[in-house]
């Protein structure tokens, strides 16, 4: 049997929309998997009762097919699903680096992004290696069809989760169609200028880089108080504030020593609007791994 930890992720980081994402140092799925003539899986954990058992409705089903990789699978789900944390993303990226070591498939890190990810097709109806690619790197990546790079970072971070669900799909549901030239140029320099700072491990930068206003605006009407969290984070003293992947999780970058106030800020941002919320202290964190057992 081998058990294997993945991390929950932070796609787009706002101003790089389906391409950037970040590993969390937590929370995390574990899956346990071991060879079985047939595939079978159980779900225990957040939001457990939501996920379906049937290998074909599952992440997790479709990196089994790739892999030709039948097993006994068990999730424990560390990660709720609709959540903007990469929830089903974590499940694949687990199964693919799973079940490549225990049939010895000889794939590499790189390769089973392109493999986790047709396990987010199983749910997202496209497939989007902008979670997978971090869950199974670690650190910041660039994901593009022509490959993924990949940059260590070390920055401090929170993520406040409000008791919402937003799926994915109604959250592109409401993505604007077109972007005009102004609001193009904006976006492409805040691109740049968050990839410098990751590289820097500079908390500023990077924090100025999330600034987006195509994406961001139209999907933070999904999020019952989005705006005044957004607001108290920066009072508190966050370089940056976004939505986590399609939401409703928001994610603030913090300078050293400013986590603590920027988790109670945002959590009693979200109270003062009526919504339940609870936030994770946390860091860009490294992929999944192997677990001794
Ligand atoms: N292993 C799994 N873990 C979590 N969700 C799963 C899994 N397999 C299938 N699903 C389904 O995927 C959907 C959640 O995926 P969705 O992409 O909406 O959320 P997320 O992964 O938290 O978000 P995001 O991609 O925005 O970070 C739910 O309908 C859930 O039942
Ligand atoms: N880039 C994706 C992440 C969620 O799968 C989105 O924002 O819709």
């Amino acid at each position: 049997m081998l058990t294997v930890r993945a991390p929950a992720t932070s796609a787009n980081l706002g101003s790089g929309y389906d391409v950037f994402g970040i590993a969390l140092s937590g929370p995390a799925d574990v899956l346990r998997v071991e060879k079985a003539p047939r595939t079978t899986l159980s779900v225990t954990g957040a939001g457990s009762q939501y996920i379906p058992e049937d290998p074909a409705q599952n992440t997790v089903g479709a990196v089994v097919d790739a892999l030709d990789a039948p097993a006994r699978i068990r999730i424990d789900k560390g990660i709720r699903p609709a959540s903007g944390l990469g929830s089903s993303a974590a499940s694949a990226a687990a199964a693919a680096l799973a079940l490549n070591e225990l049939y010895d498939r000889g794939y590499s890190r790189e390769e089973l992004v392109s493999i986790a990810a047709k396990g987010e097709a199983v749910v997202a109806g496209e497939a989007h290696d902008d979670n997978v690619a971090p869950a199974l790197l670690g650190g910041f990546t660039v994901a593009t069809p022509d490959g993924v790079t990949h940059v260590p970072a070390d920055l401090q971070l929170v993520v406040c989760l409000p008791d919402i669900v937003v799926s994915t799909s109604d959250a592109r549901a409401v993505v604007p169609d077109g972007v005009r030239l102004d609001e193009m140029v904006e976006t492409v320099g805040n691109a740049a200028t968050l990839t410098a700072g990751m590289e820097r491990d500079d908390p500023y930068l990077v924090g100025r880089g999330m600034r987006e206003s195509v994406v961001t605006p139209s999907r933070a009407k999904l999020i019952d108080g989005y705006g005044h969290v957004h607001d108290r984070a920066l009072e508190a003293g966050a370089t940056g504030v976004t939505i986590s992947g399609a939401g409703p999780a928001v994610l603030a970058v913090c300078p050293e020593g400013f986590k603590r106030r920027v988790a109670a800020a945002m959590v009693e941002g979200f109270d003062d609007r009526g919504v339940e919320a609870r936030a994770f202290q946390t860091t860009v964190g490294e992929g999944a791994r192997l677990l001794d057992t």
